[in-house]
């Protein structure tokens, strides 16, 4: 396989029948179908696929930098770099890819440490996980924001709820404030809702559960502390190049993260966070 290709992919099928796609672009899974059912990831038609340029939907990965939060480019550099798969095998029960990235010259003129990341995908039943896996590899300690910044596909965000957030403290990057989360309830398609960009600290590993009509999907992380709910809504999607007009509708973001507090990894040690999502 060609690395330098943003359009290489890895594809990997259970015995189920279950199955992903992951891009090596950005190490960027692009499609989850547990067995017997529909894609449940978004994926935008009109991404682009082009070195140095995010793919839109699927599962980016944010590191080391979530956001505009620190001077690198938005979301850091490793959802715009080649990876490298470094295993594929199918098991009794599931399959699994681990893709590689790590510190280059190109990493280092704009973050200068040395570490290792490896994503693990594994897919099988009604189950995708997704793990981050951060080596520091140099002799200096090292600091990130990270994400796994999940596009979960809906039919129509207006009949979509998510459930388990109640009594957390989240920072609305809308109105640039923090606020408290009564309800249990998020109604993501009620007018005021629909422009939501939210940062739920201390989430740990409460499991979140996003419900449509007679669809579920429980999303459970470990490792990561917080919990990121995107949606552009119209107004911000009509910006979004690479996002049809009515793409807003279509997808909610439900991302396992580190913001709140940044991962502080001294020389020589590993971090590992986990997001799983199983279709109930
Ligand atoms: O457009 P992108 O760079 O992919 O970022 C998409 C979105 O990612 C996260 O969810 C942030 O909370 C949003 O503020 C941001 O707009």
């Amino acid at each position: 396989m060609n690395q330098s290709d943003p359009r290489d992919a890895v594809l990997l099928t259970a015995p189920d029948g279950a199955s992903a796609t992951i891009a090596l672009h950005g190490g960027h899974v692009l499609s989850w179908k547990p067995a017997g059912a529909a894609e449940q990831l978004y994926l935008s038609a009109r991404s682009e696929y082009a070195p140095g340029k995010a793919i839109r939907g699927g599962v980016p990965v944010c590191f080391p930098q979530f956001a505009e939060r620190g001077p690198l480019p938005k979301h850091g550099f490793a959802r715009t770099l080649p990876w490298k798969l470094v295993q594929q095998e199918q098991g009794k029960d599931d399959a699994l890819a681990v893709l590689r990235l790590r510190d280059s010259d190109a990493t280092r003129a704009i973050w200068p440490h040395a570490f290792e990341l490896e994503l693990s995908v594994r897919v099988g039943g009604r189950s995708i996980d997704i793990e981050l896996a951060c080596d520091n590899t140099g002799d200096a300690p090292l600091q990130f924001t990270a994400a796994l910044h999940t596009y979960l596909r809906v039919a129509d965000l207006d009949a979509v709820s998510v459930e388990g957030l109640a009594g957390l403290r989240y920072f609305d990057s809308i109105k640039q404030a923090e606020a408290l989360q009564r309800m249990d309830l998020l109604l993501t398609g009620e007018k005021g809702v629909r422009d939501l960009d939210r940062i739920y600290f201390g989430v740990k590993e409460r499991p979140l559960l996003v419900a449509e009509d007679r669809r579920q999907v429980i999303v459970r992380q470990q490792g990561f502390e917080d919990a990121v709910i995107w949606n552009p809504g119209p107004e911000r999607c009509a910006k979004l190049a690479d996002m049809p007009p009515e793409g807003w509708s279509e997808m909610l973001c439900v991302e396992a993260a580190c913001v709140g507090r940044p991962v502080e990894l001294p020389a020589g040690e590993s971090w590992v966070g986990r997001q799983s999502l199983s279709l109930a």
